[in-house]
């Protein structure tokens, strides 16, 4: 289970800019990418963190993940704290990340067993899981192919491989269809169901694309610059905008002031989850 609290984090004023100011100008205010989140990703479940371009998607994550410290707020990963020290919640995390980062000189194989024995895994045992989840992600063929000029479905696999290989109990995705043909996204799809259905992982995904949430999350968090706004089933953001179209129950919820999703509201993103 994922929970985050009140997640805030900045960043400063894009050096260059700031150096092309007068001296005495006033300074440039610091870029607010996460202003206040606040969810829980249960087990079993398929979190969607939905949100437009820039509207703190990613820089989440990437605090889920231990990647970036937060300036206030927390997140925990079955009970652990990820800050300030991250190690134990990150040994409980497999992340897919939107640069995929792949060593292009290592083959599919090398990449996932490498990062196996970075989260400590002997290099048999990586092996091992490595086979077994090349079968499962019908990628075989690739495993000793250097990752170099992969297409971006075979990278999408190997790198999906590799964030799984430590058999992590949470799994965030950052946008993880991108680029993704329509084949290679239902089999992610099934796939991510999979995990869910028979090994009861928590599964956290961020998109911004409607479809994907109404075909794949039980859960959806919507966030619009830097704020939860509302959380909730696709069923129940749509009932509760009165909007049969998920796009526009969407565009209420990101960009309107929709009562729905007001403190006490029935989207209320502080309502449904618990722990402090
Ligand atoms: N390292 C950084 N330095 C400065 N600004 C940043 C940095 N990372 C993110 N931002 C800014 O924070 C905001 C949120 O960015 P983020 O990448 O989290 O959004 P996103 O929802 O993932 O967007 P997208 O769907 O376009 O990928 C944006 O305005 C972005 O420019």
């Amino acid at each position: 289970m994922i929970q985050t609290e009140h997640l805030c984090r900045r960043f400063p004023a894009p050096r260059r800019l700031r150096d092309w100011r007068p001296r005495a100008g006033p300074a440039r205010a610091p870029i607010t990418a996460v202003a206040d989140v606040s969810f829980t990703a249960a087990d079993g479940c398929i979190t969607g963190l939905l949100g437009a371009n820039g509207a703190g998607k990613t820089t989440t994550l990437r605090l889920v993940a231990g990647l970036l410290a937060p300036d206030a707020g927390w997140v925990q990963v079955d009970g652990l704290p990820v800050h300030p020290e991250p190690r134990a919640a990150q040994a409980r995390l497999g992340v897919l990340s939107d640069a995929r980062g792949l060593y292009p000189r290592l083959t599919a194989l090398e990449n996932i067993i490498y990062h196996g024995q970075l989260q400590g895994m002997s290099a048999e045992h990586a092996h091992e899981r490595a086979l077994a989840l090349a079968q499962w992600l019908d990628m075989v063929p690739l495993l000793h192919r250097r990752a170099d000029g992969f297409s971006q479905g075979e990278r999408m696999k190997t790198a999906l491989a590799r964030a799984l290989v430590h058999d992590p109990a949470n799994i965030i995705l950052d946008e993880p269809t991108n680029g993704l043909d329509v084949v290679a996204t239902r089999a992610l799809r099934h796939f991510l169901r999979e995990l869910r259905d028979r090994q009861g992982k928590c599964i956290l995904v961020s998109t911004h694309i409607m479809q994907e949430v109404e075909r794949l999350c039980d859960h959806v968090v919507v966030v619009a610059q830097g704020r939860t706004v509302a959380q909730g089933s696709v069923a129940a953001l749509r009932q509760a905008t009165g909007r049969q179209d998920f796009e526009e129950a969407f565009v209420a919820l990101a960009f309107e002031d929709t009562p729905a999703a007001a403190p006490g509201g029935p989207l209320d993103a502080g309502a449904d989850h618990a722990p402090r």
